[in-house]
């Protein structure tokens, strides 16, 4: 593809702000400039909505992360590099990036252990106190941009940070080739899992979630089977989805991208012995869990938190070889002044994925 150059100066730096709880503006904000010889300046060409920027416009928290003065939306983006600071050597303006938003200290033990996802002192994009890339213009350290390969579009690469956080719950589920793997959820983050797992070679792979709609478009996707969560007791539903899926020994993994307590307790149950769960999803912060289950079955549970070393680079490289297909999750793109609108159909359950261009794109 050609690269473009484009003039910042020419470039508008329209925000969309939440100022409290469903009180959003647009707001012209000081253009960022290049203070780290090794970071860039990115024009940010699309940004996908997130559950927790919908969360963030709703309730104005999550967990102890407060909403308490204006802050900027988004950070699933994609862009056009700009400018470069004078130490970059991997990228060069009109380049097309996907931005991984969250950037960490890379002095503490675990960022020198390669879990930088750990960092104490993450700054990550719209995550209080820090504004987010629902914004013109965004400045990032070069190595948080992964440059899009040919045949990569910008729309696709603002799928490419949900498709991060799938890459890494199912590293931390550790799927072989051949295994069983049951998603609890078929949201965004649910339907990447899924396919994802196939990737590394998942040959049953079942979805479940609570909403039929849900469930027909995985299938479509990428999933073996589906379920629908029935008001039924926790083991019930595991017996069902054993029997729907032929594993009557239960499923060698089960991701949890959900949050629902529900299905966190279903998913114990669905596990096989000596198998592995892993929590994706955030709900509420306790619950009643099968733990006695747990035990008695020697599962593995893991949690998984965003993304760390290889997950940008894989996520990318899933989607230029064509093995995880983020269109089909593209409900529609609206320009930057529908923001709200986008964030409406979001919360109402009628999109996927909506895609809000950013301030200088024409839709
Ligand atoms: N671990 C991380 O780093 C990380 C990153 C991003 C998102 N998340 C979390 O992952 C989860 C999924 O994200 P998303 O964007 O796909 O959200 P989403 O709200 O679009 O999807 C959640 C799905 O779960 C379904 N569901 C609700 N109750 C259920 C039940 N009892 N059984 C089965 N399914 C049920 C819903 O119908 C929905 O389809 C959220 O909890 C989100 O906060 C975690
Ligand atoms: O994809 C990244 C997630 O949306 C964030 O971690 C968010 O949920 C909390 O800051």
């Amino acid at each position: 593809m050609a690269t473009q150059t484009i003039n910042k100066d020419a470039i508008s730096n329209l925000s969309f702000v939440l100022n409290k709880p469903g009180d959003v503006t647009f707001e012209e904000r000081p253009k960022p400039t290049i203070t780290d010889p090794n970071d860039v300046l990115v024009a940010v060409n699309y940004t996908g909505i997130c559950g927790s920027d919908v969360h963030y416009w709703v309730h104005g928290a999550i967990g102890h992360f407060v909403v308490k003065d204006p802050m900027v939306l988004g950070h699933e983006s994609a862009g056009t590099v700009v400018e470069v600071g004078p130490a970059v050597k991997s990228l060069k303006p009109g380049d097309r990036v996907a931005l991984e938003p969250g950037y960490p200290c890379r002095r503490c033990s675990f960022c020198r252990a390669g879990k930088y996802n750990l960092c104490p002192d993450m700054v990550f994009a719209a995550t209080p106190p820090y504004h987010g890339t629902l914004t013109g213009l965004w400045a990032a350290p070069a190595d948080f941009c992964y440059k899009l390969p040919d045949g990569v579009s910008l729309q696709e690469g603002a799928l490419i940070e949900p498709l991060a956080v799938a890459v890494h719950i199912v590293k931390q589920a550790r799927v072989q080739p051949g295994q069983s793997v049951v998603v609890m959820g078929a949201g965004p983050v649910g339907l990447l899992c899924a396919a994802v797992a196939k990737a590394y070679g998942a040959s049953t792979i079942v979805s479940v979630d609570i909403v039929q709609s849900k469930l027909d478009f995985a299938r479509g996707f990428c999933s073996t089977h589906t379920y629908v969560s029935q008001r039924i007791s926790a083991e019930d539903n595991a017996k069902a989805i054993k029997e729907l899926a032929g594993l009557p020994g239960g499923a060698d993994v089960v991701i949890d991208a959900s949050g629902a307590e529900p299905s966190i307790q279903t998913s114990i149950h669905v596990v096989r012995m000596g198998g592995t769960y892993v929590q994706g999803g955030m709900g509420k912060s306790d619950i009643t869990f099968p733990i006695m289950a747990m035990c008695l079955k020697e599962v593995t549970v893991r949690g998984s938190f965003r993304y760390g070393a290889g997950d940008y680079e894989l996520a990318v490289e899933l989607v230029r070889t064509g093995r995880v297909d983020v269109k089909k999750l593209i409900t529609g793109t609206v320009s930057f002044k529908q923001a709200e609108e986008a964030f409406q159909k979001v919360k109402s359950g009628e999109a996927i994925k909506i895609l809000i261009a950013g301030p200088n794109e024409k839709v």
